[in-house]
Parts: structure tokens; C-alpha cells; sequence
């Protein structure tokens, strides 16, 4: 019986390809994909993920699969968590309730998952520079094959995508831009941009066909599309198009209604048939479309949890410790209101960063500077040159962007701008794009940096209240996506002393240096390596960045085996805590010393303690990594002494 958990799709059951679609009349396919975007929100239903602006994109993704010739014509989604409908009709309905799952499908386009996803993306505004590669390939290659990039309003904020339509030009016709315009980005849109896309779609009615039919005219082979550039029609007509996407090279047509197959079908038509390029396509569409509670919400249901398809309800996590994004959120608050040089910048991410409880105490001192962490990062110096305190809330992975803003404008000039760097760590559903791996390595190999790791949510409150206070520089504090482990917040917060770690726990035998909430999973081990007969000290080293060279060095001298661990790649806390042992002689003499850090690959989707297990960086992995180590002989070599 067809429900809304199990909805029926007789003419998607028919289309497993883009071939078959492409044999569907054009009046199925507004049927098609109505059944489409059941089905998407069938299977978000149960799997969670990005589910609004998959919705707004169903008829724009039938459109393009049934124009273009794809896989041969290179489509390229920009983020990519859209890509739950074009996954659906490029041969992956069978496993689209794996989404985002460990060993399941990827929530965004990934090269190594199809022939359909010829780039892979997760990160914004990548796509026209992409898809431009693609397209020049294919005209220095002489195939006439085409390049499709599609990009929301919000990732058209970000300077990269200007980087690459600046370039366009060398493309020709085989590049095609279609920007997926939903006055949406994660939050509703900001800055100059998205007034400039108002008043494209405002200032008047979508084109009709006639227009566009007039439009296309000027698409004609060259001495009959000369001809028509002298006439004043076609100058008042061009005037009236995207100026700014016109002045960088492109043809622009729209706005169009995004949601209207009889208006996406031709126009596509025209634009894959054109002589003339780059063509920019602007779409207009609504975030959540189609679904009343996605469409009702403020987020647009940008992100869910799994959720009651007929009410919309998502599923609640457990009553538990706070979030370490809301503990972050409310000790900047607390800052904040004790000195008013204290602000906070995102980079289009108020909800995921916890900066939009801060604009509503501080509006004034609050930026959301859109999908721009490299400004975000400038902007920030510029204000710390200029006496703000400014804390910048920027995932891990995401900070990757900017990092030479961090160098150069930071970092050199010993500016005190703070770096709130959450999602440290790995994430889970959001896999190997999203996982905050290398901000340990990236910033602790910085001169005049200062990098801390909050092992739980009362050292993060300790750690804002010293980034705040810090005034010799640059400092970044790093915390995990996801809940504290529940110990009590701290009615005062601590200042703590740059550079000094804490022991947790005494012991004599084995030490364990941990960095961030690793420390659970070190305490854990301490435990069992007690129960095996060996004691064991746990220190929180705190500082990736001074290092506590004193207590390191005791450390190290003082135990028969140490662990350095940290939710890292190679290159963190364990290779500064082993060059320190190099540069002091430490291990002249023997010294067992074994750094655990991520494992050097990128890891896949997954639930974050399963990551971490199977990193072996849990308290299994700490224990066997120590009887190992004591099994080693000098020469390294594995004896039977467990
Ligand atoms: C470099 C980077 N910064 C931030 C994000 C987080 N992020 C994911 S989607 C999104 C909003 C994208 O808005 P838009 O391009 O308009 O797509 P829509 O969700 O509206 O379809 C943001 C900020 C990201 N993926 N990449
Ligand atoms: C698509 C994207 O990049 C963001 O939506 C990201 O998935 C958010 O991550 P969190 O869910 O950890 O906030
Ligand atoms: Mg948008």
C-alpha cells in the first residue's frame, strides 16, 4: 500500500539511467519528478542528511539529465548535498537509503561512486572551476562534450567561483553555469551578492519564452548573430541581463522559474545548442520545495536528522551533556560581555558555529561574511590591527581554506585574532571532505601561534576565557563536533597559563600525553594497563602549541614507555612531542616513545566512535600500543615480554 514512507513511483520505477529518462515523453516528466522527490524524501526520512536543497533542485536535476547527454557531458554539483535526486536517476536508488552511512553512499558527489559524479565536492564554490577544466580538456581535445556547473546563490559568495568565471571565457560554449538562486545559503543569504540577485528576480517577470525565444536569437551563428548585436533590441536586451556575470564573460539568461519544466526544458535546449559561451543560467528556485514542513522551516530542513515523513518530526537526541558549540557559544558570550573588543565572525555557518545565539546578544558585533573564510580570516586581522579582539568560528575543515590568510595576515603580523575551530576531530556522516584532521599540524607548525585542545567541555570554557585574554597574538582552541562528556561547567572560567598542561593522573610505569578529548579514552586504558599491573600516568597536555616542555621532559624520563595520543593526522602533538625528544637527546638513550595520531588515509563516513576504533586511537588501541611498545627490544624488535 503507497504511503509516504513508501511512496509510489511506477514512472521512476522505469528509470534507472539517464537513458531512460530520456525516453520518457516530456509531459511525463513533471509526473517523474513529482515520484522523484517522494522518494527523496522517503529515503531522507529514514537515512537523515541534506534534505532542502536536494528538494528545490528535482526539477532543475530531470531538466539537465534529460537535456544533456550525461555522463558524457560533465555535470558538477557544487557541495554537492543536493546531489540526493541525481543519484537517484544516475543508478543509485538501490542504495540511497545507505546515505551517509558507513560503507553506504556518500551525501555528496564522489568521483569513485559513479560515472555521474565527474567531480567530487563537499566543499563550496568549487564547481566552475572544475567544470571549466573539463571543458577546456574537451576543446583543447576537439570533443564536443559539455560542462554543466551547479551553484547555489550561497556558494556564488565565495571568491573562488569569481576566480573561475573570470577565466570562463576560454571555455566557449562547452562551459554552462546554472546558479541555483533559493535566497538560501545554510542561513538566509547575506551581503552584497544576494541583493544583486534580488533585484535580477525582482526587477522583472521570468522570462517569458517569448523573451527568451528573442534572447536565443542572438545565440546565431556568427554573421547572423552580428547582425543582430547592431540592433538596439539586442543592446536594451543585454542591458537588461546579469550585468555583473555579463562583465565576466558570460551570456546570462533568466531569471528562470526553476520549478517549471516547460520553462528549464527549452531553455537548456537552447543554451546546450548555442554557438556562443559561457552561458550563465539563472534559476530560481525554493529550498525545501514540495515538502509544507522543509518549506515552513526557517533552515529550509537544510540538514535533518532521520524524521516522520507525515509530520516531519525529527528524531530527538537523548537528553545528554551540552554541545561543545553551545558551551563555546555561551562562554564568548560571557567574554563578550565583559569587554566589548570581544566579536565574532562566520563564515556562513551562524547555526553550526553557534555564533547566532552571539548576534542576538551582540548584533553589532557579530559578521556573518558568507561562504568567505579567506576574508573571514583578513577581515578578522584588520579588526585585531585596528583594536578589536575578534574570535573567528571556522570548522577545522573548513579553516583549510584560509590558511594562507592565517599565514600571511596573521600569523606573521602576530595579530591577536582567535581561531574557535570546531568539528575538530572526525565528524561522522559528513566522512573524509568534513573531518578536522590537519588543524593541529597546520597551526602548530606556525611561529607565534598558540594552539589548545579542550579535552571537555569545562576546558573549552577555560580555553575561551584564555584565547580572550590573549593578547601576545594568535590563538586557537579546538573542540569536537557533538555533545561534552557531562562533567559541570565552571562558574568562573580559569585563565589558564600558556603552554602548561595538567597531570590527571599519577602513575609510574607508563605515560599517557593526551591532547583534546582523548583523554576519556587514555583514562579508560590507564585503568586497564592498572589492571595489568602497570602504573600508569595520564597527563592532558592542553597546548599542542607551546608545548610544556617541563612536564614533557619528566615524562619522558621518569616512565618506561610514553603514548603520545591526539584526534589528529601525522604531523601534530606527537611529531612536536618527538622533536623535542630529538632536540633534549631523549632518545640518545632508548626511550620508548609511540605517537597515536589518525591513520594516514582519508576516512570515510561512519559513526565517529567507529572511526576512532577502527583509527585505533580508543582505549583498546592506547593498551595494545603499550604492551607492544614494551615487548620492543632496543633493536626494535618484538620479544616475548608482554
Ligand atoms: C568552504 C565551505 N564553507 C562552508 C560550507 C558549509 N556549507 C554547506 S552548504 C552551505 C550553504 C550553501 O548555500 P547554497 O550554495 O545557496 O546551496 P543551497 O543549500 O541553498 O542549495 C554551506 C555554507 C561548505 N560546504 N564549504
Ligand atoms: C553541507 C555542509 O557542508 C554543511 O551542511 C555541513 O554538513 C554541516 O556540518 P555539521 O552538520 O557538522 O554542522
Ligand atoms: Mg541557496
Amino acid at each position: 500500500m503507497p504511503s509516504m514512507n513508501n511512496p509510489s513511483t511506477p514512472l521512476l520505477d522505469q528509470v534507472q539511467w539517464p537513458s531512460d529518462l530520456r525516453r520518457l515523453n516530456p509531459d511525463q516528466l513533471a509526473q517523474l519528478a513529482d515520484e522523484l522527490r517522494q522518494e527523496v524524501i522517503s529515503a531522507v526520512g529514514v537515512t537523515g542528511g541534506h534534505l532542502g536543497s536536494g528538494l528545490g533542485v528535482v526539477e532543475l536535476t530531470t531538466a539537465i539529465h534529460y537535456v544533456f547527454d550525461t555522463p558524457e557531458d560533465k555535470l558538477v554539483w557544487d557541495v554537492g548535498h543536493q546531489c540526493y535526486p541525481h543519484k537517484i536517476l544516475t543508478g543509485r536508488r538501490d542504495r540511497i537509503r545507505t546515505l551517509r552511512q558507513g560503507g553506504g553512499l556518500s551525501g555528496f558527489t564522489r568521483r569513485a561512486e559513479s560515472e555521474y559524479d565527474p567531480f567530487g565536492a563537499a566543499h563550496s564554490s568549487t564547481s566552475i572551476s572544475a567544470a571549466l577544466g573539463f571543458a577546456v580538456a574537451n576543446k583543447l581535445a576537439d570533443r564536443p562534450g559539455k560542462a554543466i556547473a551547479v551553484i547555489g546563490d550561497g556558494a556564488m559568495s565565495a571568491g573562488m567561483a569569481y576566480e573561475a568565471m573570470n577565466n570562463a571565457r576560454a571555455a566557449g560554449n562547452r562551459l554552462i553555469v546554472i546558479l541555483n538562486d533559493n535566497d538560501m545559503s545554510i542561513a538566509p543569504p547575506v551581503g552584497g551578492l544576494s541583493a544583486y540577485l534580488a533585484r535580477l528576480v525582482s526587477s522583472r517577470e521570468f522570462l517569458g519564452l517569448r523573451g527568451l525565444a528573442r534572447r536565443f536569437a542572438r545565440k546565431l551563428p556568427r554573421p547572423l548573430h552580428n547582425a543582430a548585436r547592431k540592433t538596439d533590441e539586442f543592446a536594451r536586451g543585454m542591458a537588461m541581463g546579469g550585468t555583473l556575470f555579463e562583465e565576466l564573460g558570460f551570456y546570462y539568461v533568466g531569471p528562470i522559474d526553476g520549478h517549471n519544466l516547460d520553462q528549464l526544458i527549452p531553455v537548456l535546449e537552447n543554451v546546450r545548442d548555442a554557438a556562443e559561451g559561457p552561458c550563465l543560467i539563472h534559476v530560481v528556485t525554493q529550498k525545501g520545495k514540495g515538502y509544507a514542513p522543509a518549506e515552513a522551516a526557517a533552515d529550509k530542513y537544510h540538514g535533518v536528522q532521520k524524521f516522520d515523513v507525515v509530520t516531519g518530526a525529527q528524531a530527538k537526541a537523548p537528553p545528554g551533556p551540552p554541545s561543545y558549540t553551545s558551551v563555546f557559544a555561551k562562554a564568548l558570550i560571557a567574554e563578550a560581555e565583559r569587554d566589548e573588543r570581544i566579536c565574532a565572525i562566520t563564515a556562513a555557518m551562524p547555526s553550526g558555529t553557534g555564533l547566532d545565539s552571539f548576534a542576538e546578544a551582540f548584533p553589532d558585533r557579530s559578521f556573518d561574511v558568507g561562504i568567505a573564510e579567506q576574508h573571514a580570516v583578513t577581515f578578522a586581522a584588520g579588526l585585531a590591527a585596528q583594536g578589536m579582539r575578534p574570535f573567528c568560528a571556522i570548522y577545522s575543515t573548513f579553516l583549510q581554506r584560509a590558511y594562507d590568510q592565517v599565514v600571511h595576515d596573521v600569523a606573521i603580523q602576530n595579530l591577536p585574532v582567535r581561531f574557535a575551530i570546531d568539528r575538530a576531530g572526525l565528524v561522522g556522516a559528513d566522512g573524509s571532505t568534513h573531518a578536522g584532521s590537519f588543524d593541529i599540524a597546520y597551526l602548530a607548525t606556525l611561529p607565534n601561534m598558540v594552539v589548545m585542545a579542550a579535552a571537555d567541555e569545562a576546558e573549552l570554557v577555560h580555553m575561551v576565557h584564555t584565547c580572550a585574554l590573549h593578547d601576545d597574538g594568535p590563538a586557537a582552541v579546538r573542540y569536537p563536533r557533538g555533545n561534552g562528556v557531562g562533567v559541570a561547567l565552571p562558574a568562573v572560567p580559569q585563565r589558564l597559563e600558556i603552554g602548561k598542561g595538567r597531570i590527571v593522573r599519577e602513575g609510574r610505569q607508563v605515560a599517557i600525553l593526551s591532547l583534546g578529548t582523548r583523554l576519556e579514552e587514555a583514562l579508560k586504558a590507564a585503568e586497564a594497563l592498572e589492571a595489568k599491573g602497570l602504573s600508569t600516568t595520564v597527563a592532558d597536555l592542553r597546548f599542542a602549541k607551546p608545548l610544556d616542555e617541563t612536564l614533557i621532559r619528566r615524562l619522558l624520563t621518569t616512565h618506561e614507555v610514553a603514548v603520545t595520543i591526539e584526534e589528529g593526522a601525522i604531523g601534530g602533538l606527537g611529531a612536536h612531542v618527538l622533536t623535542l625528544a630529538s632536540d633534549c637527546g631523549l632518545i640518545d638513550n632508548g626511550l620508548k616513545l609511540r605517537t597515536m595520531r589518525l591513520p594516514d588515509i582519508f576516512q570515510d563516513q561512519d559513526k565517529p566512535e567507529k572511526q576512532y576504533a577502527d583509527a585505533k586511537l580508543d582505549a583498546a588501541g592506547i593498551v595494545d600500543t603499550v604492551l607492544t611498545a614494551l615487548r620492543h627490544n632496543s633493536a626494535g624488535v618484538e620479544t616475548a615480554r608482554a
